[in-house]
């Protein structure tokens, strides 16, 4: 049977009915919580007992998503033979620099046939490896095997079930779709694509603009600020992906562009608070120091511009974001530098 044909036999009984998911943070959670209002069981790793033991008697994660009941098919615990057991989809939302050590972890305890399903937006420092790329290299698992999902997922709006959507992306669409049909509930509804590049750096790039709205939001700047820097970043997005084999419709979808509305325009976001309190005048450490939850942004940065620089992509806004952090660009100074040649460009 070729890929085609499967697909042409699947039928909503092919939900996958024991998921487990890895990171207990707010997306960990929050994503536990679609997939059991899908109708799966799921099983979450959480590295700390008392907060799985929360998970688990009391239906809450108050320090990620405080005043959210979470349906009594979620269920937590601090061991990673138990989550993983029979799991038929391993969903993975730990922050990305530590991706490669939480697998090495968990390299023998994930079941033969699961599809292994990012969730996360970031790129690994050193390497410039996509969380996909570490997947595959780390489990030594088939491209196939592999799935990411993305989209404009604040994670405390889905917690409330306010309607949204999100893509998910595999290079086998019959594996995309296994799991979209996984993580599609009432309140939220999964597309597919098999575009993994373009969903996956739409992710994360969508952060580092983000970063760049909160700086010129903390400085004051008004809505032509945020909308210039908006819609260049998303020209800077698209210019980076498609160098790296992207679709370039992928970055006008969910991934790319939607993603990035949401992140700009939102207080929740912490790429976009962290940029806030650049712009205001703390430094990174001091913005590190006052961030309880992980902003991805901060370190994707370097290895977006070294990435960059080996395709020769110009990315003018990422650039000033980078000397932000470093303390070589002062934030009042960003906006005005949306390219970098002073001749008038074609837009
Ligand atoms: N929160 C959102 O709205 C959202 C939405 C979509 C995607 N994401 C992505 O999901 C990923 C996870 O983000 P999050 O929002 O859940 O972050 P978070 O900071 O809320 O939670 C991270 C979780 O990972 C755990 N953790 C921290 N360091 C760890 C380590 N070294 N090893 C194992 N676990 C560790 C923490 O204890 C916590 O449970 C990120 O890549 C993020 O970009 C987040
Ligand atoms: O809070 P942020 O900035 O990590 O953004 C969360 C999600 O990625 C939004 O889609």
């Amino acid at each position: 049977m070729n890929s085609s044909d499967a697909l042409d036999t699947l039928t909503l009984d092919a939900k996958a009915r024991k998921v487990a998911v890895l990171g207990a943070g707010s997306w960990g959670t929050t994503f536990s919580k679609i997939l059991a209002d899908g109708g799966a069981d799921v099983a979450v790793w959480a590295r700390r007992p008392e907060l799985a033991r929360e998970i688990t008697e009391s239906n809450r994660n108050s320090d990620y998503l405080p005043g959210i009941n979470l349906p009594e098919r979620v269920t937590a615990s601090a061991s990673l033979p138990l989550v993983l057991e029979g799991a038929e989809q391993v969903f993975l939302s730990v922050p990305s620099q530590s991706l490669r050590a939480n697998l090495e972890a968990v390299r023998e305890l994930i079941p033969a046939d699961a599809i292994v399903v990012s969730l996360m937006k970031g790129v690994e420092k050193g390497t410039g490896l996509r969380m996909s790329e570490v997947i595959e290299q780390v489990l030594g698992i088939d491209a196939d095997r592999i799935a990411v999902v993305s989209g404009p997922n604040l994670a405390l709006e889905i917690a409330k079930e306010q309607p949204t959507a999100a893509v998910v992306s595999s290079r086998s669409l019959e594996n995309a779709t296994l799991v979209a049909m996984t993580a599609t509930n009432p309140y939220f509804r999964s597309f597919v694509n098999t575009d993994v590049i373009g969903t996956e750096f739409g992710g994360v790039l969508k952060n580092l603009i983000a970063v760049a709205i909160g700086i010129v939001d903390g400085v004051g700047y008004g809505e032509n600020t945020k909308a210039s820097i908006i819609t260049r970043g998303l020209v800077e997005m698209t210019d980076f992906a498609v160098a790296y084999g992207a679709r370039p419709e992928t970055l006008s979808g969910l991934a790319g562009l939607g993603d990035l509305i949401a992140t700009c325009e939102s207080s929740l976001s912490r790429n976009n608070t962290a940029g806030r309190l650049l712009g205001q005048g703390y430094t990174f450490t001091d913005v590190v120091k006052q961030m309880n939850q992980t902003a991805e942004g901060l370190s994707s940065v370097g290895p977006v511009l070294e990435l960059a620089l080996a395709k020769g992509v110009e990315m003018p806004i990422v650039s000033q974001v980078a000397g932000v952090l470093a303390g070589t660009l002062n934030p009042r100074d960003i906006a005005p530098h949306l390219t970098t040649d002073p001749m008038p460009q074609g837009e």
